[in-house]
């Protein structure tokens, strides 16, 4: 290494031991196909110039070899155990979201003091580092969309009401089956920026021992956990997929920084564009980006000598 790189990997260090440590975190789980979605997301943030590195959170069952290829791509890799809510009936909207309560273990990374977290299957397509000096002490998440059949258990679904577009159907504050309110604003928890603490980490496993699981899990409640920090942020850093058809009139796809491929059938990395909604040309236009990004060689960590992680 020549003694240019040198001076700035040692002026890198040097600034890391004094600077706040701040960092990007996923989660992953089981030994199925969603480390390539880490991957794709280590490379996209390298590729936007991320100032921070990418931690993974990885439970037990994550496969030696799968961590291996998240290293190679400069991740850290901690090992983390599982959280599981209460024993109940509870029928969840996906049948494995029950391993995503095990999300709440990034509380614990108190080495860092701020951290944006991010689904594997999410892309960034624009720097987002700005999201680590927003104001502390409030939940910073985008808000979610009620219009697809995953929420048909809730009443919002029922009414055709969403809070992405509130004023197309009014909530019915007459309706006696019904609370006079709407629900209060709801995030989707793909991404959002916390802060590690051991004593927040405490409360969240302390209130989960004594909350029912619900359809959406960890998702649910952490709503119901931030209920009165929640800040929303635009979708632009966050766009749920169903966006593009639920509530195009809200969506820039030019502005957009982060996508979120979430819609059943659209993670990129398993896409066969045979299920409804997937056949869009956005959708395909989003998912060959992606691809652009994960088959990119220049992007690895080990041909960008020196560059931030
Ligand atoms: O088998 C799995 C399922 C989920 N996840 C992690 O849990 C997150 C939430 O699951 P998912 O994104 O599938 O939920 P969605 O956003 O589609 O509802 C994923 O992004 C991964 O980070 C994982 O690692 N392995
Ligand atoms: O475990 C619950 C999950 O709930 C959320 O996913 C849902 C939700 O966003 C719905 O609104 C969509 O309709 C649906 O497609 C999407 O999968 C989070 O993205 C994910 O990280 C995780 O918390
Ligand atoms: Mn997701």
């Amino acid at each position: 290494m020549g003694p240019a790189l040198r001076k700035q990997q040692q002026q890198q260090q040097a600034a890391e031991a004094v600077a706040p440590k701040q960092a990007y975190v996923t989660f992953l789980a089981g030994d199925g196909d969603y480390w390539k979605g880490v991957v794709g997301l280590a490379k996209g943030l390298r590729r936007v110039r991320a100032a921070y590195p990418l931690v993974v959170a990885v439970l037990p069952d994550v496969p030696e070899e799968h961590r291996r290829s998240l290293r190679d791509q400069g991740c850290v890799v901690r090992e983390v155990q599982p959280v599981y809510p209460p024993q109940s009936q509870t029928q969840f909207a996906m049948a494995y979201y029950v391993i995503n309560y095990s999300k709440l273990r990034i509380w614990e990374f108190v080495e860092y003091e701020r951290m944006v977290y991010l689904d594997a299957d999410m892309q960034v397509y624009e720097n987002i580092d700005h999201l680590f000096d927003l104001d502390k002490g409030k939940f910073h998440a985008v808000m979610d969309c009620f219009c697809e059949k995953t929420w048909s258990h809730t009443p919002q679904y029922k009414i055709g009401y969403c809070q992405q577009s509130p004023d197309r159907v009014a909530w019915p504050e007459q309706e006696l089956d019904l609370p006079p309110q709407p629900p209060p604003l709801y995030f989707n928890a793909g991404m959002f920026v916390h802060e590690p603490s051991l004593r927040t980490a405490r409360a969240l496993l302390d209130a989960l021992a004594a909350t029912p699981p619900t359809p959406f899990a960890e998702q649910d409640f952490l709503n119901l956990f931030f209920r009165d920090a929640y800040a929303p942020l635009p979708p632009t850093y966050n766009l749920v997929l169903a966006m593009l058809w639920r509530h195009p009139d809200k969506v820039a796809l030019h502005e957009v920084k982060v996508v979120h491929y979430c819609a059943a059938g659209a993670k990129p990395w398993r896409y066969t564009g045979k299920e409804p909604n997937m056949e869009r040309e956005d959708v395909r236009a989003l998912v060959a980006k992606w691809w652009d990004i994960f088959d990119d060689e220049s992007l690895d960590y080990d041909k960008q000598q020196g560059a931030a992680p």
